[in-house]
């Protein structure tokens, strides 16, 4: 497998030394689920995406090609055949399938990125654990479970391991490697360095609470979310201060607009059951309310504000 400088100089990919990794399954074709496909396939891996129908399928693909042709207007600037190639190459790695347990008999390395429920995610893993070979490893894209939790009703404890990405995936360029007691050496090793070819920048964290980003993250975007609430700032005006004042790329509501309210609800509701007495994790009223209206977010063109496609 090789991988052209520009890439390799440009953090899209590393080297392929000690990456034992050349068959990825990624389960969930959702915001996060075709961001990781991308970024494995355009670092030359072959990807099969897994979702629970075509429809869903077909949607990933296109958001996929998309962003691939951002990535290659940047890397190939002014060179349209080179930037052609590399699309047509990265999307030939990748194949969709709504027929998982068929997919992980022959695979190295499942990330699943479904929906933020514990009892999905349970019913998931022990349904490929029995199909998958041995040597396969699993990780999850979790935001906020344990990973403990989720490896429980496997018997590869020693294989499974926390890959924490962030959206949108092929922009960001950190990876949480969350390492549970039982994760082996050999496994630890073989995901850090899978990070690396896949052009990341892996670290490295205990399986706790929100990890290291969100641990830090979710507390102001739930005091933001309070303050504008409470009438103290409108939502732009709260956006606008953390941009120009502390720096931050993305204002605290447009980035819950980003990542879905779905996915935040599911956040501060485990979290809130996990610590009752917290005042932090408390669920907010207008978080519910936007979930309940179907607003979730960028992705469905509607949350704190308003998207055009
Ligand atoms: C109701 C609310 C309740 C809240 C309660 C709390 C809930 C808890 C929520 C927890 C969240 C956890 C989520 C998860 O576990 C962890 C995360 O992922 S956290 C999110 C991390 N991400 C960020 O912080 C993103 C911050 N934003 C940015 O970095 C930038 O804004 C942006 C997204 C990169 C976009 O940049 P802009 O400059 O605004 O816009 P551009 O369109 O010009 O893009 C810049 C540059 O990037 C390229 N690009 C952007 N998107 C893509 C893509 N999808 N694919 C490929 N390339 C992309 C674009 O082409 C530009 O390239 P350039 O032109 O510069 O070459
Ligand atoms: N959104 C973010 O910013 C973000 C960032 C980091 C991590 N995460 C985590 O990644 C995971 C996915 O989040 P997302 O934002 O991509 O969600 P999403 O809603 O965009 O996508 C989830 C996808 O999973 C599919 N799905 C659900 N159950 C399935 C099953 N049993 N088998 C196959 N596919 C199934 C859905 O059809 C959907 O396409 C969550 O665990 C979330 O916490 C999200």
């Amino acid at each position: 497998m090789a991988f052209s400088s520009k890439l390799i100089s440009r953090g899209f990919a590393t080297s392929t030394y000690l990456n034992s990794i050349k068959h990825v399954t990624v389960v969930g074709g959702g915001l996060m689920g075709s961001g990781i496909a991308q970024v494995a396939a355009q670092s030359g891996h072959n990807v099969t995406l897994v979702d629970l129908n075509e429809q869903v399928l077909q949607k990933s693909k296109g958001s996929i090609e998309k962003s691939l042709q951002r990535v290659a207007k940047k890397l190939y600037k002014d060179q349209e055949a080179e930037a052609k190639k590399f699309i047509t190459e990265s999307v030939s790695r990748i194949s969709v399938s709504s027929d998982l347990k068929d997919v992980v008999k022959k695979t190295d390395l499942v990330v699943e990125a479904i929906v933020e429920k514990m009892e999905v995610k349970h019913k998931l893993f022990s349904e490929i654990d029995p199909v998958a070979p041995e040597s396969t490893i699993f990780a999850s894209n979790t935001s906020s479970l344990s990973i403990t939790e989720i490896a429980s009703v496997t018997k590869r404890k020693d294989r499974f391991a926390g890959l924490h990405f962030f959206n949108p995936v092929p922009v960001m360029k950190l990876v949480e490697v969350i390492r549970i007691p039982d994760t082996s050496d050999a496994t630890y090793n073989q995901v850090m360095e899978w990070s690396k070819a896949i052009g990341k920048t892996p670290i490295t964290c205990k399986d706790t609470p929100g990890f290291v980003v969100n641990r830090l993250l979710v507390p102001l975007l739930c005091e933001a979310v309070r303050m504008m609430e409470r009438g103290d700032a409108t939502a732009k005006d709260i956006d606008i201060a953390m941009k120009l004042g502390a720096g931050y790329p993305m204002g605290p509501l447009e980035l819950a607009d980003y990542v879905g309210h779905d996915t935040t609800l599911s956040i501060v509701e485990g979290w809130h059951k996990k610590f009752p007495d917290n005042p932090l994790f408390e669920p907010m009223k207008s978080m519910k309310e936007l979930v309940q209206q179907g607003k979730l977010g960028v992705k469905s063109g509607e949350g704190y504000y308003k998207y055009t496609k």
